[in-house]
């Protein structure tokens, strides 16, 4: 079985090398449109699905394969969190997420190419961020971290300095969750990770 993570960020990379697992990246370029009004469930359910099928639609029939795709996003307020467009974002979302509990969304889409079988599914984790200060979220931004992550922070590395507990998958937060991951492939697909 050939196996490809239809994604470009490098944490879904290394959670899917951690398990010694052996795939392929084949990242998806295709814009993530967000729909007002979509529940944060739905969205990463969507765009998991967008780049799963972008890319399964690329394989040529011949070996069989797994593709896997992934989208994260942050919900807070009834407002979902994308990665932010500039600093400013940035510094509005952590302000947003001081001293308050977040939840991480993550859809995960698998896709079996000989079969054209499709599954989704999403998984969340309340984040509780203990209470930040300007000067902290200042430095924080300078560090560079939150430019390219959901909600403008990454609990994986200096972000974790912030954040108080969690409730959940911690590798959901991360962009991939693991778990169900292995459960949707063992009990829909027969693929068993161990
Ligand atoms: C909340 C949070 C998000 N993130 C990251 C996970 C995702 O990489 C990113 C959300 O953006 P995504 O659009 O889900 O993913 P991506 O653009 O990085 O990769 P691709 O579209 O090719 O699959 O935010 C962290 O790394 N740590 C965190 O704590």
């Amino acid at each position: 079985m050939r196996f490809i993570l239809a994604s470009a960020s490098p944490r879904r990379r290394e959670i899917l090398e951690n398990i010694s697992l052996d795939f392929e990246i084949i990242a998806d370029e295709s814009e993530e449109i967000m729909i007002e009004g979509e529940k944060p469930y739905d969205t990463v359910k969507r765009l998991a699905m967008q780049k799963a099928k972008n890319i399964a639609a690329g394989i040529e029939s011949g070996e069989n394969t797994i593709v896997i795709g992934a989208d994260t996003v942050v919900s807070i307020d009834g407002k979902i969190l994308g990665k932010p467009n500039d600093e400013i974002e940035a510094k509005d979302m952590l302000l947003t997420l001081s001293g308050r509990i977040n939840t991480v969304y993550t859809g995960l889409a698998v896709i079996e190419t000989q079969s054209g079988k499709e599954v989704s599914d999403f998984v969340s984790t309340g984040v509780k961020f203990r209470n930040l200060s300007e000067k902290e979220i200042e430095n924080y931004i300078r560090s560079g971290e939150p430019m390219d992550k959901a909600g403008a922070y990454g609990i994986q590395k200096i972000g974790g300095l912030f954040v108080e507990s969690i409730n959940g998958d911690y590798f959901n937060v991360v962009g991939l969750p693991l778990c169900r991951l292995g459960e949707i492939l063992s009990e829909e697909f027969g693929i068993n990770l161990i």
